[in-house]
C-alpha cells in the first residue's frame, strides 16, 4: 500500500444498479462524501495547505467558503498545526460553523453569499498577514483535485463514456479536466451541472463572457459563487465540456432518490450532478446527439458535502416545495 501523501483518502468507486438501469449503461459512483471532511475539497485544499506549511513562512491560513472548502481547510490546518480562520456567508447552515470550531478553526460570518465572505477574507488576510486558501481558484487546488481522475484511471476497466461534475466556482471541474489531460482521456465528455440561481458558468457561456451573476438565488449555496474562475471558463469552451442547469427541486428530488436507493445523504450541490441521471438530462443529451448512445459508461463524481443532515434536509424540503411552481 503506497504511503498516503495527502490528507485525502482513495474513495470507493461503486456501481449504481438503479442509475445504470435508468440510462442503460454502467453508472459508477465516485464516493467523495467518504473523504475525512465529507467532500472532495480535501484533495485540492489539503494539497494547497501542505504547500503553504512547507514554506514555513505562514502565520496561518484563511479560507472563504460556502462550507466544504472551509471544512477541508480547518481539517488540514489542524493536521499541519497551522492556525485557520474560515469566513462563511450567512447562507451557510449553522451546523457547519460548529463543525469548523470542532476542528479548532476561528469562524467568522460575513455577508449573504460567498462573494461577500471572500471580500472579508481578503481584507483579513491583508490586515493579519494570513495566507489565503482559495476554495476553487488556484492551480494547487486543481492539481489536488486531479487525483480523482488518476484514481479513476487505476480503477475503471476502460475509459469512461462521460463524467458528471457539479460547478460552484469551477475548481472541481478544472481538476477533472487537468487530470483527464494527464491520463490521455482529454476527449471524455464532462457534463458540468449547476442549479438555477447558482449557474455562473452556464450564464457566462451563453454570454460568451465571464459575467457575474447579480445574486445567488439557489438553495444550493455551496455552488454559490457569482463568477466562475477564468480557468473553468476556458476549459468550458472545449468540445468535450457540456454545461447543463437543473432546478433546486430537481436537485432536491435527486438527493432524496439517492438517499433511498444508495443509502447516502448528500448536499443539494451534489444533487445537481445526480439530477443529470434522475431528471433525464443524460437521455435528452443523447437524443440531441450531444452524448453518444449507448454511453460506454458514466462516472458520477458524488461530491458529497458536510453541511447536510436530517434537519437541513427537512428544512430544504419545506423551503423548496413551498416555492410557487414557475
Ligand atoms: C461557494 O462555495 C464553494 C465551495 N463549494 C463547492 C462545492 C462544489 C463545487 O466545487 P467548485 O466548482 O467550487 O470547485 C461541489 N460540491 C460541493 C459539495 C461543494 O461544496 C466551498 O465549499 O467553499
Amino acid at each position: 500500500m503506497s504511503k498516503q501523501t495527502g490528507f485525502h483518502v482513495v474513495t470507493p468507486l461503486l456501481e449504481s444498479t438503479a442509475m445504470s438501469k435508468q440510462i442503460g449503461t454502467t453508472v459508477y459512483l465516485k464516493m467523495e462524501g467518504s473523504q475525512p471532511t465529507g467532500s472532495f475539497k480535501i484533495r485540492g485544499i489539503g494539497y494547497m495547505c501542505q504547500n503553504v506549511a512547507s514554506s514555513n513562512k505562514s502565520k496561518g491560513v484563511i479560507c472563504s467558503s460556502g462550507g466544504n472548502a472551509g471544512m477541508a481547510t480547518a481539517y488540514a490546518a489542524r493536521k499541519l498545526k497551522l492556525p485557520a480562520t474560515i469566513v462563511l456567508p450567512s447562507s451557510t447552515p449553522q451546523l457547519v460553523a460548529q463543525k469548523l470550531k470542532d476542528q479548532g478553526a476561528m469562524v467568522k460570518v460575513a455577508g449573504k453569499v460567498w462573494d461577500d465572505a471572500n471580500a472579508e477574507a481578503l481584507r483579513l488576510a491583508e490586515s493579519e498577514g494570513l495566507t489565503v486558501i482559495h476554495p476553487f481558484n488556484h492551480p494547487l487546488v486543481w492539481k489536488g483535485h486531479s487525483s480523482i481522475v488518476h484514481e479513476l484511471k487505476a480503477s475503471l476497466p476502460s475509459k469512461p463514456g462521460a463524467i458528471v461534475v457539479s460547478i460552484g466556482g469551477g475548481g472541481l471541474f478544472c481538476g477533472i479536466m487537468e487530470g483527464l489531460d494527464e491520463v490521455g482521456w482529454g476527449d471524455v465528455p464532462v457534463l458540468c451541472m449547476e442549479t438555477v440561481g447558482a449557474d455562473c458558468l452556464s450564464v457566462a457561456l451563453k454570454a460568451r463572457d465571464l459575467v457575474t451573476l447579480p445574486d445567488i438565488t439557489s438553495e444550493a449555496t455551496c455552488l454559490g459563487a457569482k463568477t466562475a474562475c477564468q480557468q473553468a471558463f476556458e476549459y468550458s469552451k472545449r468540445p468535450n465540456a457540456i454545461s447543463e442547469v437543473v432546478t433546486d427541486l430537481q436537485a432536491l428530488e435527486a438527493v432524496e432518490l439517492f438517499l433511498d436507493e444508495e443509502r447516502v445523504l448528500v448536499e443539494l450541490a451534489c444533487g445537481a450532478s445526480l439530477a443529470a441521471v434522475y431528471s433525464g438530462v443524460i437521455q435528452r443529451l443523447q437524443e440531441e446527439g450531444r452524448l453518444p448512445k449507448p454511453l460506454d459508461s458514466l462516472v458520477m463524481i458524488v461530491c458529497g458535502g458536510g453541511s447536510m443532515n436530517l434537519a437541513q434536509l427537512q428544512h430544504l424540503q419545506a423551503v423548496i416545495r413551498k416555492r410557487p411552481h414557475l
